[in-house]
């Protein structure tokens, strides 16, 4: 047997505790034994609430005192029958018995609904709204039935509590209460009704006094105090001051005989020993309620929600009070003890449950406004500082699952654009691709044309002939008006003819052929148009030469130079220059050109160079020109140049150079043979090949006659050299018509300079110039016959270009004829070459014969003539033989 350990509890009593019920140190400080003597002296209770382990608990206790019990409920049963009495009167049958069990009481009033018709009744309006009856017909709609109950005894609960009449708690209507004689407390309720509805009846002169008016008319005390009512005004407890003061109650019953005893509105009846002790436990259990309030908040800060409230709450020091509270107590009281422990229970549930609504509700908004503003309200609003840190980690929480979220909508964002762009710029890659295909084909192709072009172009030019022969007449001048002209007709197909009025008949005209011949008035723009495609063939590598040849004053400067630098004025070297420059730039993404310019005369069979000041001092040499990078006279200054003003700026300062004198024929006569001359170097951008070509632009001297100049002394001396180099470049054009082996290039300055330009691949073009006047008929007779002879072969070629067709059947007999008739001519020659040879033969054969029959004169002279003989024999032999084979080459043999 352990033993029992006895102290003093808070109110002074005996606390036992009993080993037996493994109680903790705290537990046991907690536990309160207490002896009760209530007047009988022969009740001893002795109670003991253990923990079997299952979390039930066990009330192990002596019932006593029955007497006390049926009085008791004698006592609730007429009041149960007043109340229901009553309560029929007030709303109408109610299918109760004449005396009601408390079950039956239950069941009746459990819907609500005649205790809300009674209040109404009553207090019309106190219920704004009741559920009607209804029969469900189903598991939901009997939920849905139940939860309509529920409303009606909550609305009901509400209005008695507005009209601050006692009230009961909406579990004492449930059929599930363990609360032996909860319905009681409906029934005091029922009949503070009625009370309350006397008074008012009575017109309400009284004040309202509900302890006086519960009481029955006739002085009996109809109503009697139940456990939770205060039938005794005077007898208030002695702890009543401490439970205020600890407890605070929240307001007060006006009402003299009812006490409104605190925080959770329990009504207690002072006098009652009973309702002191549960008193006591009250205030305990208020302290412990409060504890835990505190440890629940404190243990929210660090978990979320409602839920980990409850994992905080041990529910150790409750169960330990109860213990506490049940040991040691009478039989009869254990009821409502467990009645009012489980109330409390429920109670604080309902508190716990509202929190935690409004909690959600709050917490609901927060969110709700977040979602919102997308920025969750730092200022939540309550004073519950628990929740508004809870708010303050959720907004942390939200604010990070906002950030996440918006990070992953920003890289999925930036995820598809990047995936768009790298669609977008395959396709744009593709497209350059195919773009770049094409443009790789379209300029191998268009290399493959520009080089098929230029083989074309150029064979152009050379079936229309290397050496190309242009006329052009000038025009009579201000002061020759009136003049006789040698130039009788100018055909269309480049013919002239000239005519000599001082002769008569045949030989009076002269006619020749060129490749064009211009009229008097012919511009300087037509000239060059026949010009122009020669230009092409320097870009593309070929050597040009284009000089004016002609008597002194018969227009070369005029043609090559033009007399001015008004545009349409402009000669054929800068309109070259200026096709050459637009062509290099047409072609620049194929070739990239360099243009240099040198200008140099011959002057008195010496070479000077014109782009320098010292140029007359300075005597330049003519070098073969593939020693010095293409350059047959490399000292002379090479100006580069970009632009034909560059090149106008050039020829400018070379004119002023030369050297000129006054002639009888020409006021300002050029005295010297200029050559500008352009160098181009073009690099192939695709092979890295390297092409050269020059251009040649010559202005010769006047071809006068020395005695018609009246030239004397120095002129007379520049005049022979002019004719000297100028018959030169006549011999020079000879040689080559007759595909000369030797072409006397070095026989002047001039011939020797241009020797790159007359020969070879190049491609030359003269303008022949004539002065129409009479007066100048020998120098035009004798400048058309050198042109004629220049252009002799080469008309010949072109001519064949613009003749008939019978003309050139005709022509080709002829060629036929002529070639047979040349075989001919070598058969002949080779029969009689062999007849003279056959003769020889014979000859020798009878001279052979002689010495045969001659006397033997000694073994040894016999013996050398039987050898010449043996000789001779061969010789014959093999001299018939070759008579029997005409076609074998007896010369080479021989
Ligand atoms: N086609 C033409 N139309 C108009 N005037 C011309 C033409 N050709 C030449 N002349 C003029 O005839 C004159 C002589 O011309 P230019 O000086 O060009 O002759 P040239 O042959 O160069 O003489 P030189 O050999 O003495 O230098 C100039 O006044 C020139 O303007």
């Amino acid at each position: 047997m352990a033993p029992e350990i006895a102290s003093k509890n808070v109110f002074g009593s005996n606390i036992f505790c009993n080993s037996q019920t493994e109680l903790s140190p705290e537990e046991r400080t907690l536990s309160i034994g207490k002896a009760h003597d209530h007047g009988s002296g022969n009740v001893q209770r002795s109670s003991r609430i253990f923990d079997n382990g299952s979390g039930c608990l066990k009330v192990d206790s002596v019932v006593s005192d029955m007497n006390l019990a049926s009085r008791k409920a004698e006592e609730a049963a007429n009041r149960r029958i007043q109340a229901s009495c009553w309560l029929q009167q007030m709303v109408g049958p109610l299918e109760l018995p004449l005396e009601p069990s408390e079950e039956e009481l239950r069941v009746c009033l459990q819907n609500g609904l005649s205790l809300c018709r009674l209040i109404n009744k009553v207090h019309p309006g106190a219920v704004p709204k009741i559920v009607e009856n209804f029969v469900p017909s189903s598991p939901m709609e009997g939920a849905l039935s139940a939860f309509q109950y529920f409303e009606n005894v909550r609305n009901f609960l509400v209005a008695i509590e507005d009209l601050k009449l006692p009230s009961f708690e909406a579990s004492d209507l449930e059929q599930s209460s363990l609360l032996t004689g909860s319905v009681a407390k409906v029934v005091d309720c029922v009949l503070a009704i009625k009370a309350f509805h006397e008074w008012k009846q009575n017109g309400e002169s009284a004040p309202w006094k509900l302890g006086v008016l519960l009481r029955s008319p006739g002085g009996a005390n109809m109503c009697s105090p139940g456990p939770f009512m205060n039938g005794s005004n005077n007898n208030k407890p002695a702890n009543t001051a401490a439970l205020k003061s600890v407890n605070q109650p929240r307001k007060r019953w006006a009402h003299s005989e009812f006490e409104y005893s605190g925080e959770y509105g329990i009504h207690l009846p002072e006098a009652d020993p009973v309702s002191v002790w549960i008193r006591e436990i009250s205030f305990k259990v208020s302290n412990i309620f409060q504890m835990q309030n505190t440890s629940n908040e404190r243990h929210a800060l660090d978990s979320h929600g409602a839920k980990n409230g409850q994992k905080c709450t041990s529910p150790q020091p409750l169960l330990n009070l109860v213990r506490t509270v049940l040991d040691n107590k009478k039989p009869e009281e254990i009821p409502k003890v467990v009645e009012f422990m489980l109330r409390k229970v429920m109670e604080e549930f309902e508190r716990r449950t509202v929190l935690q609504g409004e909690q959600v509700k709050e917490l609901e908004n927060i969110l709700e406004n977040v979602h919102k503003q997308d920025e969750p309200s730092l200022k939540v609003q309550g004073p519950n500082k628990c929740l508004s840190l809870k708010h303050e980690g959720l907004k942390v929480l939200f604010d990070q699952l906002q950030q996440v979220k918006r990070l992953k909508a920003a890289s999925e964002s930036t995820k598809q654009d990047v995936l768009k762009l790298q669609v977008h710029w395959k396709e744009q890659m593709e497209k350059l691709e195919r773009h770049f295909q094409k443009l790789a084909a379209s300029a191998a192709g268009y290399q493959k044309v520009l080089e098929e072009n230029r083989q074309l172009y150029n064979q152009v030019q050379d079936l229309k002939g290397n050496i190309r022969v242009y006329c052009r007449i000038r025009p009579f001048l201000n002061g020759e008006a009136g003049r006789k002209g040698t130039v009788d007709y100018i055909g269309e197909n480049g013919q002239i003819m000239i005519v000599n009025p001082k002769k008569q008949g045949k030989d009076a005209t002269r006619s020749f052929i060129f490749n064009k011949v211009f009229g008097t008035s012919a511009s300087q723009e037509e000239v060059f148009l026949d010009t122009q495609p020669l230009i092409r063939s320097v870009l593309d590598g070929y050597n040009v030469c284009i000089f004016a040849y002609g008597q002194t004053g018969s227009g070369k400067t005029y043609t090559m130079s033009g007399p001015n630098s008004s545009s349409e004025n402009l000669g054929v070297n800068y309109r070259a220059l200026n096709d050459l420059f637009q062509i290099s730039q047409a072609r620049r993404d194929v070739f990239k050109y360099h243009i240099g310019v040198q200008m140099i005369e011959i002057y008195n069979e010496q070479v000077r160079d014109l782009l320098t000041t010292d140029g007359a001092n300075k005597k330049l040499e003519i070098r073969n020109n593939s020693q010095q990078n293409g350059l047959n006279v490399p000292d002379a200054t090479m100006l580069s140049v970009n632009h034909t003003p560059d090149v106008l700026e050039v020829m400018k300062m070379g004119y002023k150079n030369r050297t000129v004198g006054s002639t009888a024929l020409n006021e300002r006569s050029s005295r010297s043979h200029s050559i500008l001359t352009v160098h181009v170097k073009g690099t192939d951008m695709s092979s890295g090949s390297i092409l050269r070509g020059c251009l040649h632009l010559v202005d010769l001297a006047g071809s006068e006659r020395v005695d018609k100049s009246e030239a004397t002394g120095e002129r007379l001396k520049e005049a022979q050299h002019i004719n000297k180099s100028l018959s030169a470049l006549g011999d020079v054009i000879s040689a080559l018509i007759q595909k000369s082996p030797h072409i006397p290039y070095r026989n002047s300055k001039l011939t020797q300079l241009l020797q790159d330009a007359l020969g070879g691949q190049a491609k030359t073009l003269m303008f022949v110039h004539i002065n129409p006047d009479l007066e100048s008929y020998g120098e035009t007779m004798s400048t058309l016959k050198f042109a004629e002879r220049v252009a002799s072969v080469e008309l010949g070629a072109a001519r064949s270009n613009k003749e008939c067709g019978e003309v050139r059947d005709l022509k080709e007999q002829i060629t036929s004829l002529k070639d047979a008739l040349a075989k001919k001519d070598t058969e002949i020659d080779r029969l009689s070459k062999l007849k003279s040879m056959k003769a020889s033969s014979q000859q020798l054969s009878c001279n052979t014969e002689k010495l045969k029959t001659k006397p033997q004169r000694n073994s040894g002279e016999e013996q050398e003539r039987s050898n010449e003989t043996n000789l001779l024999d061969e010789a014959d032999i093999f001299l018939n033989r070759r008579m029997d084979c005409p076609n074998y080459e007896l010369t080479e043999d021989l």
